[in-house]
């Protein structure tokens, strides 16, 4: 294709707004221009990367037994209403009413539209495992789009569900949507983790990230360098080692008079203590009652453990009137000894079992108890593991250190048991002609979000580095000079040979200087550039350019296909 008439606005500045490496090389790629905020028109070359991300996504799908469809957009609200979701969500699900005055959501997902149609499609056993799927833009009015592609309010997703009859057949399912979802991610050239992950408001269990590592990611992992354990953060297990009773018990509690002494930094400067000495008293509400977690001043309470270990809808921090009104003292003079159990339940992280001599707020505004004993001047109502993993914890599965990484999420695969189906009604006849609710699992893959997850691992300061299954074209062909007619022959011949061969190019036939032609390859990032100069008409070679490693050889034109072939071949 020629560059001179294709929509490619790159740039050479950066918009301000564009914070990461992607977002600012989409922008000045000329891959992508924002319409609204989190909402992105995908331009020609952006385009042609998503178109074979899909591919390959769909080679994968089909090789595991997907069937691929494509669902509406618009949503019913009576399914939303019939799964309890309606008003579960927020404002985050975009709704809408039509001429009649219907209500509709923009599908953010759809677990309630496949459900219904498999429910009135299917109804025996022996219609039974189906893996449908869809490619197909989602809508969710997130509260803060950012970092371009990677957090938008319309996206595109791979969705796909699986229906057995049994739990055995949902893991059958479960498994080769794994395994077609590492073939995906090896092939489109990520560097990625599938990382246990909690399931969030889906339900279900037993569900993977699949995480992009990169270090603008949102999302923390938690991985032993030794074996293959990875966790989201907020999932990763913190394996509880008892701490040694002291031999002497600590002396009895005291007050302290700790005027304006509020945080754990505060307290640790002013009692010349360490953090694990302090015991965090936080006040939560857990759905409609208040809980008072307790957790080491050294660890992290985990609210997603927390809302995990109540199966709750909401958790968050208490309200200063709501914690006043429990303990009798504002937050940071708030501890467990002397509360009254039946107005707030005490719970707390496995850690602070081994407090033997710590310090809490003593319920009174300027004052802390020391010398505090868990067991012995608090009790708690149950023990649990509340906390976010460090490094210095060990991995659950092998002993082994614990290391952190950060991560964009680009899949994630869920098994969701019958919670959908009996809700939608999708049941079948079994071998004796009872009737069950199939057992569904739910994969998705972020298609939009990978493209910047690719871009976000492959770049350098001159732009993108794209590996060759995806990038929007294989070779850049740049004459030095097109007016030169040797030049702009030289170039043309070398494209169709090329494209007749299967190889993809973009010829530069812009009447640009070639330093400009040069800037916008690096920043467009094709994996080779062919410069054709007057050495073609002098010596019969052009110059083939690596855009990876800056590798550069000289290569006869008769050889140039086979060449620009096994460069490719090699060169991610
Ligand atoms: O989407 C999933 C689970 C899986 C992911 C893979 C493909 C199938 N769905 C979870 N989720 C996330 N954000 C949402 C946002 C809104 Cl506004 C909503 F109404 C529903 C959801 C919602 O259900
Ligand atoms: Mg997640």
């Amino acid at each position: 294709l020629k560059q001179s008439q294709m929509l490619i606005p790159t740039l050479r500045e950066v918009p301000a707004d564009a914070e990461i490496a992607s977002h600012k090389l989409l922008l000045r790629a000329g891959m992508a221009r924002q319409l609204a905020s989190g909402i992105y028109t995908y331009l020609p070359l952006a385009l042609r990367s998503l178109h074979k991300i899909q591919a390959i996504v769909r080679e994968e799908m089909n090789n595991a037994g997907g069937q691929e469809l494509l669902m509406p957009a618009m949503q019913p609200a009576e399914l939303w209403h019939q799964t309890g979701r309606w008003d579960v969500y927020g404002p985050e699900l975009v709704r809408l009413r039509d001429r009649h005055d219907r209500s509709f959501a923009l599908g953010p997902t759809h677990e309630e539209v496949i459900t219904s149609l498999v429910r009135d499609e299917i109804n025996s056993y022996k219609k039974l495992p189906i893996n449908l799927y869809q490619i197909q833009t989602k809508f969710r009015d997130e509260v803060r789009p950012r970092f371009g592609l990677i957090r938008c309010r319309e996206f595109i997703m791979k969705d796909a569900y699986s229906f057995d009859t049994t739990q055995e057949g949902l893991d059958r399912n479960f498994q080769a949507m794994y395994d077609a979802y590492t073939n995906i991610f090896t092939r489109v050239g990520l560097n990625f983790r599938a990382v246990e992950a909690d399931a969030g408001a889906i339900g279900g269990k037993g569900t993977y990230e699949f995480m992009a590592l990169c270090d603008i990611g949102e999302d923390t992992i938690a991985y032993s360098e030794e074996g293959d354990f990875a966790a989201n953060l907020e999932k990763a297990e913190v394996v509880y080692k008892p701490a040694a009773k002291p031999e002497t018990e600590a002396p009895a509690a005291e007050k302290l008079h700790t005027p304006g002494v509020k945080t754990i930094e505060q307290l640790t400067n002013a009692l010349h203590i360490e953090a694990k000495q302090i015991v965090k008293s936080l006040i939560y509400r857990v759905d409609d009652k208040l809980v008072m977690v307790l957790v080491r001043g050294d660890h992290e309470l985990n609210e997603i453990k927390l809302k995990n270990l109540y199966d709750a809808t909401s958790v968050g921090l208490a309200t200063e009137a709501d914690i006043v009104s429990v303990t009798g003292a504002p937050a940071g003079f708030v501890g467990p000894v002397g509360i009254d159990s039946e107005k707030v339940e005490i719970i707390a992280d496995n850690n602070v079992q081994d407090v033997y001599d710590g310090v809490v707020g003593a319920n009174e505004t300027d004052y802390h108890l020391q010398h505090v004993a868990a067991g012995r001047d608090f009790t708690v109502s149950r023990y649990a593991d509340l906390r976010n993993i460090t490094e210095e914890d060990t991995c659950p599965r092998t002993g082994g250190a614990i290391k952190f990484a950060r991560g964009v999420e680009v899949g994630h695969v869920f098994k969701l048991g019958t919670k959908y189906s009996k809700a939608i009604g999708a049941t079948f006849l079994d071998e004796n002609g009872r009737s069950q609710p199939m057992i569904m699992g739910c994969y998705g893959i972020g298609v939009s979000r990978t493209i910047a997850a690719v871009i976000e691992q492959n770049n350098d300061e001159n732009g993108i580095i794209w590996p060759v299954a995806v990038a929007p074209f294989h070779v850049h062909v740049i004459p030095v000079n097109v007016k030169v007619e040797e030049q702009r022959q030289t170039s043309e011949q070398i494209t169709e040979a090329l494209r007749k061969s299967g190889v993809e190019v973009l010829f530069d036939d812009r009447p640009e200087r070639a330093g400009v032609k040069f800037k916008d390859a690096d920043l467009i990032g094709l994996p080779l550039r062919i410069t054709v100069s007057d050495k073609a008409a002098e010596e019969g070679t052009v110059e083939v350019r690596v855009r990876k490693t800056g590798e550069t050889v000289h290569v006869k034109l008769d050889d140039i296909t086979t060449e620009v072939k096994a460069l490719l071949a090699r060169v991610d």
